[in-house]
């Protein structure tokens, strides 16, 4: 009956697989998170969205913004760009049901003293709040997917403000939710800093060491930031460990907050190189 919640898989699925068999994972009693970015830059984002979508009752996920770009491409906006591996999908026959599958996903689900989230949760927001917000954009995602697609590119607005409306209000919500890493001035989105908290500029905080945060009640599991890595403090737990980028895939499992990782398979390929040589 063991709960964990695994970072961002991003097509590798020989990884996924792997840890999948580490954890010896019993998919009728125990459960995963994922924190959401199951496709995309990595080598098998069909068969990865695929596996996921069949085990939707013991794989819960959440939408991470490589996500909404594969949503987004499917409803006519956003560009394909050369690092992208989600044509796959775009071609697939069952493209319709994966697309369909996908767009209902939630940006936020919370359970005991948990949330799971994708990149984060703006510091001024509770959990409660933050939980409507997120609420706010699924309902239109999933009822108007066409019109939010068209309007969900961009960095603006950078600031939160109550009176925030339409568009605009949607936008910011999902920029927190799935693309935050570093605020700026401590009140404004930064969508440039994406390297270790040591390299941090001056003027930067990440989002979760901002002094006036309203969301420490729960503890925020979340991905997106792989040069962050395995991070466990300030009521947040970070599992973004690079997968994709010859890092390592890792669990965390919420019952004991035990941290199980396998390597990627990049970093393997080269490890065994370099030992032959
Ligand atoms: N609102 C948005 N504005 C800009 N890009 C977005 C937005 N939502 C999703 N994306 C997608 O997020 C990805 C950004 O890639 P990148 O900046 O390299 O981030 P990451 O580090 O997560 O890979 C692109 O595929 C882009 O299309």
């Amino acid at each position: 009956m063991a709960q964990y919640v695994i970072g961002d898989i991003q097509g590798c699925l020989a990884e996924f697989q792997n840890l999948l068999t580490i954890l010896d994972f019993n998919p009728g009693t125990d459960t995963l998170w994922l924190t959401g970015d199951l496709v995309n830059r990595g080598p098998q984002s069909l068969a990865t969205l695929r596996l996921i979508k069949q085990h939707d009752g013991c794989m819960q996920t959440i939408l991470g913004n490589h996500d909404l770009h594969l949503l987004a491409l499917h409803y006519g906006y956003g560009k394909l760009k050369r690092a992208d591996t989600i044509s796959d999908i775009l071609n697939a026959p069952d493209r319709k049901e994966l697309i369909d599958w996908l767009c209902q996903q939630p940006l936020y689900r919370q359970q005991k003293d948990y949330v799971l989230v994708h990149a984060g949760i703006w510091p001024e927001w509770t959990c409660a709040q933050a939980q409507l917000l997120a609420q706010e954009v699924e309902t239109v995602l999933q009822h108007k997917p066409t019109h939010f697609f068209a309007h969900m590119y961009g960095n603006q607005p950078v600031r939160w403000n109550k009176h925030l409306s339409g568009d605009e209000r949607l936008r910011f919500i999902t920029n927190c939710f799935t693309r935050m890493r570093a605020i700026t001035d401590y009140d404004a989105l930064d969508f440039d800093y994406k390297g270790t908290l040591d390299d941090m500029p001056a003027h930067c905080l990440p989002w979760f060491k901002a002094p006036n945060r309203r969301n420490i009640d729960k503890t925020i599991l979340f991905g997106h930031w792989s040069a962050l890595g395995l991070y466990e403090a300030d009521n947040v737990v970070c599992v973004d460990t690079g997968a994709l980028w010859g890092g390592s895939l890792t669990a965390f499992n919420l019952g004991d907050r035990s941290v199980v990782q396998t390597p990627s398979e990049t970093k393997l390929k080269f490890e065994n190189f370099t030992h032959k040589k």
